[in-house]
C-alpha cells in the first residue's frame, strides 16, 4: 500500500475534511490515487453551502476542461436545475459568494452560465509532485474501477476478454491486423490498470478450404527447411502460387464447358476439389492431415510471438477457428433450428433475420449462411460457438472484440444470434471496438507488405536520420535497437492520432518527422527530460527533499495541473476506448515542457531551486513514460 502523505497535506489544507468521509460520501472519489477527485470533494462540498443543492447532485457534473485556461473544473449553472432564476444570473449570485480565502481555489470566473474554477499553485504542486513520485509506474492506476463490488475487493476482480490482432495464416498480415494489434494492445493495457483480470486472446484465422489449399501447396512445393526458417513468408508464397494456379484451371475449365465439352472430370480432379477433400480430412480428424496443418500453424505461431514482443505485446492465448469444434457447432446448429432462428434453403442454412426481426434491423442484418450445402461451417458458425464456449470457460465480465469496421455486419448479426439464442445478458457484455482504413499501405508494385517488413523499412529511416547528429548518435548505447523503437513509435503513434473509426494514409515522411506530433517527437520529449535528470546528477532521495515552495513561475504551476489531470484522463479513455484521448493529452504535456524549459532551468540554477524543478521535471518524466507505455510505445531515455 503506498502512503497518502502527499495527498493527507492537501487534505489538512481544509478544514473539517478527512480522507474517509469523502471517499464515503462520493462512490469512485479516491484522492489518494486521483488528486482531482479531492479537488471536486471539496469543491462540491463549498458549492453545496453556497447553492443549496445536494452534494451527490453536484459531484458528478462537475467537468474537467479542455485547456488550462478554460479552468481546472467547470459547472454549468443550467444542469443544477434550479428553476426561478435565469442561469446566467446565479452562475453570477455563486461567484461572489464564492469565499475569497479557500485554501485550494481561487475565486471563480463567470463566462455566460459557465463557473470557472482556477487551482491554486501551490498546494497543487506541493502535494501532486510527491504523489507522482511515490507511485511512480503506479500513478494513473486505478484498481478500484476493476473490482466487482468497488467496496469489498474480496469479491475479487472483474474479468474482461480483449481478443485482438486474430491474423489469418498463410496470408499477409495487413493493415487491418497491425490496426488490431495496436489498438487492442492498448485497450489490455488500459483495463489491467484500472484493476481488471485481462485475458488476451488472439483468434487466428486457422481454419478452412483454403487450409486444405495450403497443405496441397506444401505437399507438391513445399521445402521443409525454407518452412523451418521463415515459416510466414513461406506459407505466403506457397499460397499465392497455388492460386494462381487454381484461378488458370478454373479458367480453363470455364471454356471448355462454353464449348461445350462434358467437364465432369476436370472438375471432380481439380485442385478446388482435391482442396475441399483435404479439409473434408481435417474437419474428420485425419491424423496425418491434421498433423501437417498444426505444423503450420504452431511454426507461424513462433514468428508472430517475435513480432508482438517488438510492440510489447504478449498473448494469455492462442485460440482460433480450428479450435472451434465440430460436435458444439452441430449442437448450437440444432438449437437454432429448434429455435426456429435458421432454416433450411436449398440444403444450405440460413438466418432470416429480416423475419426474425421486423422493421429496419432485420433489414439491415440481412440473411447470413451458418451451414454450407456440404454441410460445412462458416466463420460466423465458428464464431457463434467460439462466443459461447468462451463464456463458459471464463465467466467474463465483458469482452471487446478489436476488428475492423468492414466487419461490423459480421459482428452485429453474432451479437443478435447469441441475444435469439436466449442470452441476451451474454451479448450485452460482448462490444464490437472497430475501426477505418489504413490507406497507401502497399508496394508501388501493388504487392502487400508484411509487417516485419514495414517496421524494419520506418527503423532504417530512423536510424539514418539518428546518425545525422554525430555527437549525440555516439552515446546511444544500442542504435539499431533504438531505431527500431522509434520506428514502431512512429507507425502507433500514426496510427493512434486520429479516433478509431476515421481511415488514415500510411505516410513514411510524415510520421517520421520531428516537427509535429509524431511518435519520433514524443519519444524526444522524453528523452529530453531524462537527460535533464543524467546532467542534474542529484539523488532520489535530494529530489525528494526539495523544498517545492520554490516553485512559483505559471509556467512550474501549470506543468503540474496537466499532470495532475493524469487519473482522469486514463478514467474518461476508459468509456471512449480511444487512443487518441491519451496521446491528446500527452502531447499536451509535452508542449507545455518544451515552452518551459527557457523559464525553469534545472542544471546551472541554484542549489536548492534546481533541486525543486528537478522534482517537477522527474514527475513529467512519470507521467509521460506511463502515458507512452499506457499506449503500448517503449520510451527511450537516449536518442
Ligand atoms: N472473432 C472474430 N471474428 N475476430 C476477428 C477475426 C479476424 C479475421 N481473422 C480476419 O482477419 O478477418
Amino acid at each position: 500500500m503506498t502512503s497518502h502523505f502527499s495527498i493527507d497535506n492537501l487534505v489538512k489544507q481544509v478544514e473539517g475534511l478527512t480522507l474517509e468521509a469523502i471517499t464515503d460520501k462520493y462512490p469512485g472519489c479516491h484522492p489518494e490515487l486521483n488528486p482531482f477527485d479531492l479537488y471536486r470533494a471539496h469543491l462540491t462540498n463549498v458549492l453545496a453551502d453556497i447553492t443549496g443543492v445536494e452534494p451527490k447532485i453536484i459531484y458528478p457534473i462537475l467537468s474537467w476542461t479542455l485547456s488550462l485556461d478554460k479552468g481546472d473544473l467547470t459547472l454549468a449553472a443550467p444542469a443544477l436545475r434550479i428553476k426561478g432564476k435565469k442561469p446566467d444570473e446565479l452562475a453570477k449570485e455563486w461567484a461572489e459568494k464564492f469565499p475569497e480565502n479557500d485554501p485550494l481555489f481561487q475565486k471563480p470566473t463567470v463566462v455566460n452560465y459557465f463557473l470557472s474554477f482556477f487551482v491554486r499553485g501551490a498546494p497543487i504542486i506541493e502535494s501532486v509532485i510527491p504523489m507522482i513520485r511515490q507511485s511512480g509506474s503506479e500513478y494513473g492506476h486505478n484498481k478500484f474501477l476493476g473490482l466487482k463490488d468497488p467496496k469489498d475487493a474480496s469479491q475479487g476482480k472483474k474479468r474482461i476478454i480483449v481478443e485482438f490482432s486474430s491474423p489469418n495464416i498463410a496470408k499477409p498480415f495487413h493493415a487491418g491486423h497491425l490496426r488490431s494489434t495496436i489498438i487492442g494492445g492498448f485497450i489490455a493495457n488500459l483495463y489491467e490498470g484500472a484493476g481488471w483480470d485481462v485475458i488476451r486472446m488472439n483468434y487466428l484465422g486457422d481454419w478452412g478450404k483454403q487450409y486444405g489449399l495450403l497443405a496441397l501447396a506444401f505437399e507438391k512445393y513445399g521445402d521443409d527447411e525454407l518452412l523451418q526458417k521463415d515459416p510466414i513468408n513461406h506459407l505466403f508464397t506457397l499460397y499465392v502460387r497455388i492460386n494462381q494456379e487454381m484461378t488458370l484451371e478454373k479458367e480453363k475449365i470455364e471454356e471448355r464447358k462454353k464449348a461445350g465439352e462434358d467437364v465432369t472430370e476436370l472438375e471432380a480432379q481439380s485442385l478446388d476439389e482435391e482442396a475441399r477433400r483435404y479439409f473434408k480430412k481435417m474437419t474428420d480428424r485425419d491424423e496425418a492431415a491434421l498433423a501437417q496443418w498444426k505444423r503450420f500453424r504452431d511454426l507461424s505461431i513462433v514468428r508472430y510471438k517475435d513480432t508482438y514482443a517488438r510492440l510489447n505485446i504478449h498473448f494469455d492465448e492462442y485460440s482460433g477457428e480450428s479450435r472451434v469444434s465440430e460436435t458444439e457447432m452441430d449442437r448450437v446448429g440444432k438449437e437454432m433450428e429448434e429455435k426456429g432462428i435458421c432454416q433450411e434453403d436449398k440444403g444450405a442454412m440460413l438466418v432470416d433475420f429480416q423475419k426474425l426481426i421486423p422493421g429496419k434491423e432485420g433489414k439491415r442484418l440481412e440473411k447470413p449462411l451458418v451451414r454450407k450445402r456440404d454441410g460445412t461451417a462458416l466463420y460466423l458458425t465458428r464464431d457463434i460457438s467460439e462466443l459461447l464456449g468462451r463464456h463458459e470457460k471464463y465467466k467474463f465480465d465483458k469482452m471487446i472484440y478489436v476488428v475492423a469496421s468492414a466487419q461490423d455486419l459480421h459482428l452485429k448479426q453474432l451479437f443478435k444470434i447469441i441475444e435469439l439464442l436466449g442470452h441476451k445478458d451474454i451479448a450485452d457484455k460482448c462490444q464490437h471496438i472497430n475501426f477505418g482504413l489504413v490507406l497507401g499501405m502497399s508496394t508501388r508494385k501493388g504487392t502487400v507488405k508484411f509487417l516485419d517488413d514495414i517496421l524494419r523499412d520506418v527503423a532504417d529511416k530512423m536510424h539514418e536520420t539518428m546518425k545525422k547528429n554525430e555527437d549525440k548518435y555516439k552515446q546511444v548505447e544500442d542504435p539499431v535497437g533504438t531505431a527500431d523503437t522509434l520506428g514502431i513509435s512512429s507507425v502507433m503513434v500514426q496510427d493512434m492520432s486520429g479516433k478509431r473509426i476515421n481511415n488514415y494514409t500510411f505516410n513514411m515522411e510524415a510520421m517520421t518527422s520531428f516537427e509535429g506530433d509524431t511518435g519520433p517527437y514524443l519519444q524526444y520529449a522524453h528523452a529530453r527530460v531524462s537527460s535533464i535528470k543524467r546532467r542534474a546528477g542529484l539523488s532520489d532521495d535530494e529530489i525528494a527533499s526539495a523544498d517545492l515552495s520554490l516553485l512559483t513561475e505559471p509556467h512550474a504551476v501549470n506543468i503540474v495541473r496537466l499532470l495532475a489531470q493524469w487519473p482522469d484522463t486514463v478514467k474518461n479513455t476508459l468509456n471512449s476506448l480511444e487512443p487518441t484521448t491519451v496521446l491528446t493529452y500527452l502531447f499536451k504535456m509535452t508542449h507545455a515542457l518544451s515552452s518551459s524549459y527557457d523559464h525553469l532551468q534545472v542544471v546551472g540554477s541554484e542549489r536548492e531551486l534546481m533541486k525543486a524543478r528537478m522534482a517537477l521535471y522527474d514527475a513529467a518524466h512519470i507521467v509521460l513514460g506511463n502515458g507512452m507505455r499506457l499506449l503500448g510505445l517503449s520510451p527511450v531515455n537516449r536518442m
